[in-house]
């Protein structure tokens, strides 16, 4: 399953607890946090005196590296799902570096092409919150900085998505015990079909 959603909307927190439920419930379950270094080269970038990472890298080069590092971080994350035989909790997933993509003016079109062999997942969250609610939670966690006009792009992109229909949205805005508790009855609605299998390890053992 992949949650997704603009910056602040509450992925990282949201799926780690959803992991965690999971796997208390009986259904192992792995959280990936599938980010893709824009945070890490913003702060390269601001060291070596540029605005941020589009800056140093210029809008192409950024998203040809995002997008690379992206296909890296989720291919690992379903390989490791695949090895361990736990369900995948995708902290974004594809959807979110066709949006990134959108917000910069570029095309989907080669990304698409790169993600076609991962899988669809069987549910799809997305965490829907008012982009200056999610700038202010940007604000409080003080990592980092998202323009207002950027996070509202962001949602309409997502939004414009043809996968969007498919979507299941979540109001994430409440409070977060609140926004878990719907994501689980939106999981218990949809279960995710679950093989288990026993671990299987990287090496022969034996
Ligand atoms: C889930 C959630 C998080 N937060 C806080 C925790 C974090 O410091 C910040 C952003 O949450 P985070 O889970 O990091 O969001 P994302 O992964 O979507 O960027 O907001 C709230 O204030 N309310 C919420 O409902």
């Amino acid at each position: 399953m992949a949650l997704i959603g603009i910056d602040g909307a509450g992925k990282s927190t949201q799926a780690r607890w959803l992991a965690d439920w999971l796997t208390a419930t009986g259904t192992p379950a792995r959280y990936h946090r599938n980010a893709a270094g824009r945070v890490f080269f913003g702060k390269v970038a601001r060291r070596l005196g540029r605005r941020d990472a589009e800056d140093l890298l210029g809008v192409r080069g950024f998203l040809l590296v995002e997008t690379l590092l992206r296909w890296l971080v989720i291919a690992r994350a379903l390989l490791l799902s695949r090895l361990t035989g736990t369900v995948a909790v995708m902290d974004r997933y594809t959807y979110c570096q066709y949006t990134s993509i959108t917000v910069r003016g570029g095309r989907q079109r080669w990304a698409r092409a790169l993600f076609a062999a991962f899988p669809k997942p069987d549910l799809v969250l997305y965490l829907a919150v008012a982009p200056a609610t999610a700038q202010e939670r940007v604000e409080a966690r003080g990592k980092d900085h998202e323009e207002l006009s950027y996070l509202a792009a962001c949602d309409a992109a997502y939004r414009a998505l043809p996968e969007a229909a498919g979507f299941t949205i979540v109001d994430a805005s409440g409070e977060p015990p609140a926004v878990q508790a719907e994501l689980r009855r939106a999981v218990l609605r949809q279960p995710v079909p679950h093989s288990p299998r026993a671990p299987r390890h990287l090496l022969p053992i034996g």
